[in-house]
């Protein structure tokens, strides 16, 4: 019987279609899985029609109804029919006819290319020869290298005429999808092996080896990342109807390899730009070792905050049937602290951090210490708690205070110590303690225990983390495979905290894997927001080793972002209101809008400001995903509030030189020069956060001077 597999490109057109058209496309699509072949390309109802002699054999059209066409790819081998394509009746043919579907034999996927464009583009006599020549953009490649990458004969012509990124890039939907992303990453300067690695061999690892040319059912159900088989009645409304879910069903071939690989043979470490989908691995890593988990055992899914703990819980909710998700907690590491340390010391309570500090404030004025607050305050966070010291002698080593730029004697260490031992005494004494004492005390808990808490544990946001909060997650499983998958992104730092890895043992050398793919923010956005970042190159969390060379690329394009420099506050906020107004004409709805601001004070200007304007706005609580008033507003929140969420229209506001840096919340350099440059860095990267949540829209404006960290012309 043939079997119906769907093309990611029909899903978006699948929005567009009214009931009655989706009713009827169910029911042809029906047809196809019941009647055999003969029957159903001859059946009355459905005018399946082969296309012009001389053109694509495979590639039928046929009616949905009076406006709108399906296009289809019937193999003449296998049973295995996929649906390419939706689209209005008028530009169907045309569209079917430039079109040309071919097996990529060397990844054994299934690739489509805009013929008639690209056979225009190398047929079309070279151009005279530019003054000065333009170097050819893939001169340092083979053709031999380029074939065994899978870029086929007709591709490399047409990769010979190209000269630069921006050619390819605006090629792209022409060109078969794997090849473009091999060539994508040759045009970033990617050397030969590590495209291999990267792109191909996750491909070969689906497909399982070489594909003939001419074998269309194989190759269709290797192309997972692109292509879903749709299995029963009810399954095809269920996959047309998920554009915006789409992760779900085609992870990229790396995501995949990742997510459902059967062992890492130890902790395991997923990095990459945003919008990368490590989230969306995360998930699915979840998913995996949930469905082979042993008896009685545990998953544990981690993140850094309540509110991306709450948004990692709703979409496992997609992903995961009940029986699967009871095995799974979804927690802060915080939470899970509080619990086990609840578990000895049932009345212990949360203290603030701000809390501390200000008990560290009362201990040097007592002692009459000649460092500021904040100075002993640093030594006991980035020290004594990075380190996990707990006495005098751990702290007098010579190596505890690596890293940190103000020499201190061993009697000044002696005297920091014993303030800092004051301090702690303290909060233990009123049961009051800050995340990184519960951090403490659940790491010791957990490691006395044989009996671990998890199976598997999975981090995402993992970049934000305190050593003393890994040491945490550390003790709560026990090491071997597939103990922890971590997710992160250094250039996405925003919290003040460095990590090795080792130090706390959890080694996954060896076992890194970048993501390269960004599926959330356009070129446009992807590109300007890059530039805020001045080409520094990042690290891998949690080891600091330079991230192998290699961008982040977008596939979606659209505009640019919009800056706007005003003289005044109350202009900035105007100009602001006017922007919301355009993209709501735009047909974006209110909560597809989000409005960043620097500070709480911030927020609540916007949002008044919005107001006044009569735009719907609401102060966005990013930990609860709701909105104060009404959901149909646009969401206001602190550049902080929007780590790792995204919105179709993003407003990054207040982008002042006054308060991009906030030199209040910037260690001294007097105090601290590392921790000074550190606390810039994280002020930058919180730009880049907040820019790249947009998926369409961008706007960035300030007024007066703008932070030095936008990126200049
Ligand atoms: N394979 C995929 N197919 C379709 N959409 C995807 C895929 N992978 C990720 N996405 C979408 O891309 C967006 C970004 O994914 P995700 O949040 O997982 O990225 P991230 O790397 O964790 O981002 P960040 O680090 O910026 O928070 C989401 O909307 C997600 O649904």
């Amino acid at each position: 019987m043939p079997r119906l597999a769907v093309d990611a490109t029909c899903l978006p057109q699948y929005e567009k279609l009214d009931r009655p058209t989706r009713e009827r496309l169910a029911a042809i699509t029906r047809k196809f899985r019941e009647l055999p072949l003969p029957e159903l390309l001859a059946h009355p109802d459905l005018l399946i029609q082969a296309l012009p002699e001389g053109q694509d054999p495979r590639i039928r059209t046929f009616r949905i109804s009076d406006s709108w066409t399906g296009v289809l790819l019937a193999p003449e081998s296998g049973e295995t029919f996929l649906l390419v394509h939706l689209l209005p009746r008028e530009s169907a043919a045309q569209w079917a006819a430039d079109q040309r579907h071919d097996v990529n034999p060397v990844m054994g996927t299934l690739e489509r290319r805009d013929a008639s464009a690209l056979g225009e583009r190398t047929a079309a006599p070279s151009p005279a020869p530019p003054e000065p020549p333009e170097p050819a953009l893939f001169a340092d490649v083979s053709d031999e290298a380029l074939r065994q990458l899978g870029v086929d004969a007709e591709t490399v012509r047409f990769c010979r005429t190209l000269t630069s990124r921006e050619e390819l890039v605006d090629w792209g939907p022409a060109v078969p999808q794997d090849q473009f992303e091999v060539l994508l990453h040759l045009a970033d300067g990617m050397p030969v092996e590590q495209v291999m690695r990267e792109v191909v061999q996750p491909r070969r690892a689906v497909s399982g080896g070489p594909v003939a040319p001419d074998d269309y059912d194989t190759a269709i159900r290797n192309t997972r990342h692109r292509v879903v088989l749709v299995d029963d009645d009810s399954d095809i409304e269920q996959v047309l109807g998920r554009e915006f879910d789409a992760w779900r069903v085609f992870l990229h071939p790396t995501q995949r390899s990742l997510a459902y690989r059967p062992v890492f043979h130890g902790p395991a470490l997923v990095y990459g730009g945003p919008g990368t989908g490590k989230t969306v691995v995360a998930l699915h890593r979840v998913k995996h070792l949930a469905e082979h988990l042993p008896l009685g055992g545990r998953v544990l899914l981690t993140s850094f905050t309540n509110a991306l703990v709450e948004s990692l819980r709703r979409d496992l909710a997609l992903l995961l049937d009940e029986e699967l998700l009871a095995d799974v907690d979804v927690v802060t590491a915080d939470k899970l602290a509080l619990n086990v340390v609840r578990e000895e010391w049932p009345d212990v309570g949360l203290r603030l951090d701000s809390d501390a500090r200000g008990l560290f404030a009362n201990v040097v004025r007592k002692h009459g210490l000649p460092w500021s607050a904040d100075f002993v305050f640093q030594e006991y966070r980035h020290v004594v708690m990075a380190q996990g010291i707990t006495t005098v002698e751990g702290y007098l080593d010579p190596d505890a205070r690596r890293g940190r730029s103000t020499p201190l004697s061993t009697d000044q260490r002696r005297e920091i110590w014993s303030a800092i031992s004051v301090a702690r005494a303290w909060m233990r004494r009123t049961k009051q303690l800050p995340t990184l004492e519960l951090h403490a005390a659940a790491a010791r808990i957990l490691g006395a225990r044989s009996e671990k808490p998890y199976t598997n544990i999975v981090v995402d946001e993992g970049q934000d983390l305190h050593p003393a909060q890994w040491r945490t997650l550390r003790a709560a499983v026990a090491p071997g495979p597939n103990d922890m998958f971590i997710a992160g992104d250094n250039r996405q730092r925003i919290y003040d905290n460095t990590v090795s890895f080792r130090q706390l043992g959890i080694n996954v050398v060896g076992r890194s894997h970048p993501l390269r793919v960004n599926y959330r923010t356009t070129t446009e956005i992807l590109t300007w927001a890059e530039r805020i970042m001045r080409g520094r190159g990042s690290t891998e969390p949690g080891t600091g080793a330079p991230e192998p060379p290699g961008s982040t690329h977008s596939l979606l394009r659209g505009a640019p972002p919009v800056l706007h420099g005003a003289p005044d506050a109350a202009a900035e906020l105007a100009a602001l209101a006017g922007q919301v107004r355009s993209w709501r004409a735009a047909g974006i709805a209110p909560g597809d809008i989000c409005v960043t601001a620097r500070t709480r004070r911030g927020v609540t200007e916007v949002v008044s400001a919005l107001r006044g304007h009569g735009l719907p706005a609401a102060r966005f609580n990013p930990q609860q995903h709701t909105v104060d008033d009404s959901a149909d507003a646009v969401r206001v929140t602190t550049m902080h509030g929007v780590k790792g969420l995204e919105f179709r229209a993003v407003a990054v506001t207040g982008v002042t030189a006054a308060a991009l840096p906030l030199m209040e919340h910037v260690t001294s350099p007097d105090l601290d020069e590392n921790q000074h440059r550190s606390d810039l860095a994280a002020q930058r990267s919180l730009l880049y956060v907040a820019c790249t949540r947009a998926r369409e829209a961008l706007y960035v404006s300030w007024h007066g001077e703008p932070s030095p960290f936008l990126p200049r012309d």
